[in-house]
């Protein structure tokens, strides 16, 4: 069969295909070279037929086709020559682009039995596309690739700093804890939860807040609030309560924000260091430079101190200070008779009656022996200071238990008030004290007079 004896049927599906066909002869010259063909090479058919591809081409063939095309002609073997191993083995252009860049080609090589010989049909399809394609997938994989390795290497790191944390978290000798916005318990370590007596069940379920003394918790729970506002650290010293014993425990609370990626506060990471040991000895050591050390009532360097402050505030402000010096009658008697211990009991007593009969702000210091001065901040009138002094008396009045007696003690008492009397802290403890000594002289007896 010649080239002009192909049946017209297939030089018509040859001209209509979208992939270039070549048929070769036994001899290996072209018979068919369809339009796809004419196209891509920029070869006419009439140029191409009768000749053998190099020819036709005018380029050397990729040498591994011309050998497929060999075994096809001789052997009648088939070839597939993928795109990815021979990307572009024949001379072949994009229709209406310049002769620069071969397109990127897939070639099929097969047997035609033809009168007992064999031709060879060359399939050539056009894979540019899917070249380009299979790079950009190619290129998305390598980067996603790169991502999850990225994610990954993160999340061991991740992995690794949580784990590191727990561990310190787990020996850290202090209560760490976390809370979200609201104050509510996240996590806290084994430390915290011993000092407070809680187990893990109870995270975000209540408030670190829960287990803050009772005198404590409003200081506390304004002072978070602030801190919550200003997105500030909280720094506060505070009694705990361990739920299980009922003890009360001196903690330090320090606590930071903890912040999104965003910048948006989404709670706070903290530590509770146990202060009690130091706390309590430092309260200790404070009472014992303001107290007096037989009675609990304040000493007078306390009251000379407060004395100084609440003047200070009355010139600001229309308050009505006033001062009351009081001394025991014949004390000397009780401790001759009686001796010193039940003295002291009679201090304490009188002193335990004061605070019994005076209001909280109203400051009671023992002054030295048998003397006491109670600093009164804010008079209602000067008409109350006489109530007060009747008070006093009415509350000393009633026999004090000692030792299986029964003593009574009376008491002189001079008093001074701001700043009609005297207008010196000085000035105001003078007059009391000398007020005080007319009353005494004026209640002996006449005839110790
Ligand atoms: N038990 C005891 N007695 C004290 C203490 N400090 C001082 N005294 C005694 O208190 C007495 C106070 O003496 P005075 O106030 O002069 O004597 P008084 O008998 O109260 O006489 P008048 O005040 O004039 O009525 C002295 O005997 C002191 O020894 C103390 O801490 N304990």
């Amino acid at each position: 069969m010649k080239s002009d004896e192909i049946p017209p049927f297939v030089n018509l599906f040859a001209e209509a295909i979208d992939v270039g066909l070549i048929i070769l002869d036994q001899a290996g010259k072209v018979v068919l070279w369809n339009k796809w063909l004419e196209q891509y090479s920029r070869i006419a058919a009439s140029d191409a037929i009768g000749k053998t591809i190099h020819v036709a081409f005018d380029s050397v063939v990729e040498p591994r086709v011309a050998i497929g095309v060999r075994e096809t002609l001789d052997f009648g073997l088939s070839r597939l020559f993928s795109h990815a191993l021979h990307p572009t083995p024949f001379p072949l252009y994009t229709p209406g682009h310049p002769k620069e860049k071969r397109i990127k080609q897939s070639v099929k090589i097969r047997p035609l039995k033809v009168e007992g010989g064999n031709w060879c049909l060359i399939q050539i399809s056009d894979v540019t596309e899917l070249v380009r394609r299979e790079q950009l997938l190619r290129e998305q994989s390598r980067e996603l690739t790169d991502k999850l390795n990225h994610i990954s290497a993160a999340q061991t790191q991740l992995f690794r700093s949580e784990q590191r944390f727990k561990e310190l978290a787990r020996q850290a000798p202090v209560g760490i804890f976390e809370v979200d916005m609201d104050g509510m318990l996240q996590f806290a370590n084994d430390r915290w939860m011993t000092m407070v007596g809680m187990s893990h069940e109870q995270f975000g379920l209540i408030k670190w807040t829960s287990r803050v003394a009772g005198e404590d918790l409003a200081r506390i729970e304004t002072a978070w609030s602030a801190s919550v506002q200003l997105e500030a650290s909280f720094s506060e010293e505070l009694r705990y309560i361990d739920r299980k014993t009922g003890s009360v425990v001196w903690v330090r609370v320090e606590a930071t924000p903890l912040k999104a990626e965003r910048g948006t506060l989404t709670g706070y990471i903290g530590t509770v260091v146990d202060i009690h040991d130091v706390k309590v000895s430092a309260i200790r050591h404070e009472q014992r430079a303001i107290r007096d050390v037989l009675t609990g009532v304040y000493n007078r360097e306390y009251l000379e101190s407060s004395l100084k402050h609440v003047i200070k505030t009355a010139r600001r402000s229309d308050t009505l200070p006033a001062l009351l010096f009081l001394d025991l009658d014949r004390f000397k008697e009780i401790n001759d008779e009686l001796g010193h211990e039940a003295g002291d009991l009679v201090l304490k007593a009188v002193a335990r009656r004061l605070k019994r009969t005076l209001r909280s702000d109203d400051v009671i210091a023992r002054f030295g022996g048998d003397e006491f001065v109670i600093l009164l901040p804010d008079l209602q009138s000067k008409e109350s200071l006489a109530m007060v002094v009747s008070k006093i008396r009415v509350a000393l009045t009633l026999p004090i238990n000692v030792m299986v007696k029964h003593v009574t003690v009376e008491a002189s008492i001079g008093a001074a008030v701001f700043p009609e009397d005297a207008d010196s802290a000085l000035g105001l403890l003078r007059l009391a004290d000398e007020r005080m000594y007319t009353d005494k002289r004026a209640r002996r007896p006449v005839e110790s007079q």
